[in-house]
């Protein structure tokens, strides 16, 4: 189970991935308690921060943040090059600098102090921000280090629905920035692209997200802008094979370098969906393909969102209830051998294309212990036969390996880079 604390847990929100990690209550109050001027009470007091606001997810950890943390209501991708000149030890600058700066603003204070900070975050408290740091292909060959680059880098195959924009994949460098505000995440981004200096250049940038927390009358899982309910089957901390699934061994074998401990390797795909196309199909049409049901995320074969898949059932006519290519049969892991992925996706909009259709899908972000044994083989499977693989188009991709998490004192990567 990863080892991050939310700080206070909110009552009602956008239920995540994963169920939240408790722990000491209290310590949010950060930035905005700092700057009483427009939040403190007319005594001088300060006033304390809503739920939502005060929530905080810890920096240090076994694992990086934002992997089993619950999905957060906005999130920003950002890949970056390495710049001409920028090695080993430029690099080892930029990650110290990143993680320093992740560091503060997920304990909700300012960065390089209050005169420095920008003030978009002024007033509000951490908002379960997150940022995470991953390494792609590219970043091994221009600092030297080709032997510590593993194996799970290696391109992913070209699957036959790719419609792959590749100045919006890879990249030397991935950051993930998930928050519950708008704000909160804009500043972590704008932060953490002014603390990149010279290092390194922007690549691309993707704006996504999810519901708010309290949108809802009680916890439930999101929905995505087809309407579908999704997220419902994810591995759960609670599996008994959950870390061997989703996280690089503390002693890594063979395939993974030593630096990889406690790490995990994040696939991410820009899905665009073909919404026009999507919606005009009937309910009826829509459930078939993914073999669930649209108000309520049930099996077509009945009970609850929760209720397992019959995937043998029947109807009166003799046809299966779940239609053979439906989307939620055969991505599941006893279809595909076993391959498993903690799927932790935002949505996007982009505006509108010169014909008045939607740039509009999913960010899928998912992780796993091994590319090889999650992602690449129920894509594969997806590829050749998935019902929704109509209404979707894959364009963009990377894949990059997300260090373990750092401990005090440390930064992220630090194994790597002074290993
Ligand atoms: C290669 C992996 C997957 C891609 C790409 C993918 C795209 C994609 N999925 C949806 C909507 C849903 N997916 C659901 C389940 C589901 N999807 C994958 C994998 C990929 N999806 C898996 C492994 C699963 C779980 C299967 C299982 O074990 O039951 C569902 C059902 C609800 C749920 O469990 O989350 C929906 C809905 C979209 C819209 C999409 C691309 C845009
Ligand atoms: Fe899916």
């Amino acid at each position: 189970m990863a080892d991050h604390t939310i700080s206070r847990r909110r009552l009602l929100g956008t239920a995540g991935a994963t169920g939240l990690a408790l722990g000491a209550a209290g310590g949010a109050a950060g930035y905005a308690a700092a700057s009483s001027g427009s939040s403190g009470g007319s005594d001088g007091s300060r006033a304390p921060l809503t739920s939502l606001g005060s929530d905080e997810v810890m920096f240090h950890g076994k694992h990086q943040p934002g992997i089993t943390t619950p999905v957060q209501s906005c999130g920003h991708l950002v890949a970056f090059d390495l710049a001409p000149g920028t090695g080993r030890k430029e690099a080892a600058a930029l990650l110290r600098r990143w993680s320093e700066v992740a560091r503060r603003l997920m304990a909700g204070e300012p960065v390089g102090g209050e005169d420095r900070d920008t003030d978009v975050a002024r007033d509000a408290g951490p908002s379960s921000l997150t940022v995470t740091f991953g390494f792609g292909h590219g970043f091994f060959g221009r600092t030297g280090l080709e032997k510590q680059r593993p194996a799970a880098l290696d391109p992913l195959p070209e699957f036959s629905s790719d419609r792959l924009d590749k100045a919006r994949s890879n990249g030397d460098l991935w950051v993930q920035i998930g928050a519950n505000d708008a704000l909160v995440a804009f500043h972590a981004l704008r932060a953490v692209q002014r603390e990149t200096g010279a290092a390194a250049r922007l690549r691309w940038q993707m704006n996504g997200f999810n519901r708010a927390p309290g949108a809802t009358a009680r916890p439930m899982t999101t929905r995505n802008l087809m309407g579908q309910v999704d997220g419902t089957n994810n591995p759960k901390p609670s599996d008994d094979d959950f870390n061997r699934r989703i996280f690089v061994p503390d002693k890594p074998a063979d395939a993974d370098p030593a630096w990889m401990a406690g790490g995990s390797y994040a696939v991410v795909r820009r899905i665009r969906m073909l919404l026009d196309d999507w919606e005009k199909l009937s309910t009826k049409a829509q459930e078939d393909v993914i073999g669930r049901r649209k108000a309520d995320g049930a099996p077509l074969t009945g009970g609850t969102e929760t209720t397992e898949m019959d995937l043998e059932k029947t109807t009166e006519g003799g046809d299966l209830v779940v239609p053979l290519n439906a989307h939620a049969r055969i991505s599941r892991p006893d279809q595909n051998g076993g391959a498993a992925m903690l799927r932790r996706p935002f949505s996007y909009h982009d505006g509108f294309t010169a014909k008045g259709e939607p740039d509009a899908g999913l960010l899928f972000i998912c992780w796993q212990a091994d590319p090889l044994r999650g992602f690449v083989p129920v894509q594969r499977k997806l590829d050749r036969g998935d019902a929704l693989s109509a209404f979707v188009r894959h364009e963009a991709s990377g894949v990059f390996a997300v260090p373990g998490g750092a401990g005090p004192g440390e930064y992220v990567g630090q194994a790597l880079l002074e290993g």
